[in-house]
């Protein structure tokens, strides 16, 4: 009735929590597949191989064509957006004001320098205004209508002043081609609007171009060649940075995207590890540890009692005639006894009592703490609940019952197999009386039951 030869090669111990997913091989191995697929790309990207990757589309616009990655793209550079507005605000107030002392020593103090004051000190007021107002509310940056106020304002503003100033037609042409790489590469905006006011000014400065009457041809030739070289080398200069800039930031969401992949990876596999764990260790039909789970804390036990000297006590729990109710009502009705009984034997116990299915119709149970009088009195309580099991799927007349054989742990034993052997001999005197009992190892019934 039981192989204790075999204990050593089958440590077990209990475990009443119950897997709660079943893990198929094909499954397992497709989600390995999907560990080795990411760490392989991630290896890849490390290495450098950049071949693989995809650059995301981008439009005329150096934008993306993926909208909702664009939309990304803009919130996540809003900040830094928001913080080189200000900056390129606050520079352009600054320069305005600058030109002023410019002004009042070619002008003098007159009507003229009046109005380019008023002009200047708008627009730089302008300026400094919708720069405090970035300042506060970082989102006024991606906003269409206030940057393109102060285009407005910041554009109207410079071609005003040109009828009003009476410096050289040069100065003029050097102010605007500063003026058009500003729209380009210092004040943040999207491409269509950038060209639209640089339109704007192209047109503007050549109908200011006019109030010269004695311009020449060629001068003004230069003067608009040189503005659209300025709008051609600030176009360039704005689309390469946009691109590298999205290319950039389309490499640093595949990144995450793979960092986000591999963690949820990760984790998947840390729980079908524990899962694994776990199925290793319990007895699948019954979920209660499997018989080298119960070794291993029933071992871990017994070293305990030595040390703290506290008794042990071990039953061997065995269902009577079982083989008659598998042959009479199946061997799937039978696996469902044995799960009823084992959950009945899980819920007369102890949090720190340990229970293992120690093979077939057996169970095993290392009772801590128990001497063979508490332990008896465990069993019983176990013997008759099981006896009194409503089992609907055996037919009415038939009876469950179990016998149970216990021993306790001598004080010079250092391994189970002895006390295992006495519980078993006395699970089998049990047997012998008549089944349904609780025999004690050494105890007088299990010596008659020996004798006879
Ligand atoms: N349904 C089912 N039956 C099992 C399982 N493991 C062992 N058995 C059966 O349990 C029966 C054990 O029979 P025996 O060892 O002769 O003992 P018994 O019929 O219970 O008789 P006693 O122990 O003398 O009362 C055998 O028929 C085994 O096939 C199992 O996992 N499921």
């Amino acid at each position: 009735m039981l192989d204790v030869c075999n204990e050593a090669a089958h440590p077990g111990n209990r475990l009443r929590g119950r897997p709660t997913r079943t893990i198929s091989g094909r499954s397992l191995s497709r989600r390995r597949g999907a560990v080795n697929s990411i760490l392989s790309r991630k290896e890849s990207m490390a290495a450098g191989n950049n071949e693989a990757r995809e650059a995301p589309l981008l439009d005329w616009r150096s934008e993306f064509q993926d909208a909702a990655l664009e939309a990304l793209h803009r919130r996540t550079m809003l900040a830094q957006d928001a913080q080189q507005l200000c900056y390129a605000l606050l520079a352009i107030a600054v320069i305005f004001l600058a030109f002023i002392l410019a002004d009042v020593t070619l002008l003098g103090v007159g009507s003229d320098f009046l109005a380019l004051l008023a002009i200047r000190t708008f627009v730089a007021l302008c300026c400094m205004a919708l720069a405090m107002a970035v300042k506060l509310q970082p989102a006024l940056a991606h906003r269409r209508l206030p940057v393109n106020l102060a285009y407005l304002v910041g554009i109207s503003g410079l071609l005003l002043t040109i009828p009003l100033h009476p410096g050289p037609v040069g100065l003029h042409i050097a102010t605007m081609v500063v003026a058009s790489t500003t729209l380009y590469l210092l004040v943040p905006n999207r491409l269509p609007w950038i060209l639209a006011w640089n339109a704007y000014l192209l047109l503007g400065f050549t109908v200011a171009l006019g109030y010269w009457s004695d311009l020449s041809p060629g001068m003004l030739a230069s003067g608009l060649l040189l503005l659209g070289f300025a709008n051609l080398l600030g176009w360039v200069t704005l689309n390469r940075l946009n691109r590298l800039q999205r290319r950039q930031f389309a490499l640093l969401v595949e990144e995450r995207e793979n960092n986000r992949q591999l963690q949820s990876e990760i984790e998947e596999r840390r729980l079908l590890e524990q899962q694994l764990r776990i199925m290793a260790s319990t007895d699948h039909l019954t979920g209660i540890a499997n018989r080298r789970h119960f070794f291993e804390l029933a071992e871990r036990e017994l070293n305990r009692s030595r040390r703290q000297g506290i008794p042990l006590a071990i039953c061997m729990v065995d269902i009577d005639l079982f083989k008659e109710l598998n042959d009479h009502h199946g061997h799937a009705v039978g696996d469902l006894v044995l799960a009823t009984v084992a959950s009945c034997c899980e819920s007369v116990l102890r949090e720190t009592d340990i229970i293992g299915r120690y093979g077939g119709e057996e169970f095993v149970i290392a009772l801590p703490q128990a001497d063979t009088t508490t332990a008896t009195t465990i069993a019983e309580r176990l013997r008759k609940k099981v006896s009194l099991l409503s089992l609907p799927m055996l037919s009415d007349t038939a009876v469950l019952s179990v016998t149970v054989g216990i021993s306790r742990v001598e004080e010079d034993e250092t391994t189970l197999t002895p006390a295992l052997l006495r519980a078993d001999e006395a699970l089998y005197e049990g047997k012998a009386q008549g089944r349904n009992r609780v025999v004690v190892a050494g105890s007088p019934s299990s010596r008659d039951a020996i004798e006879a």
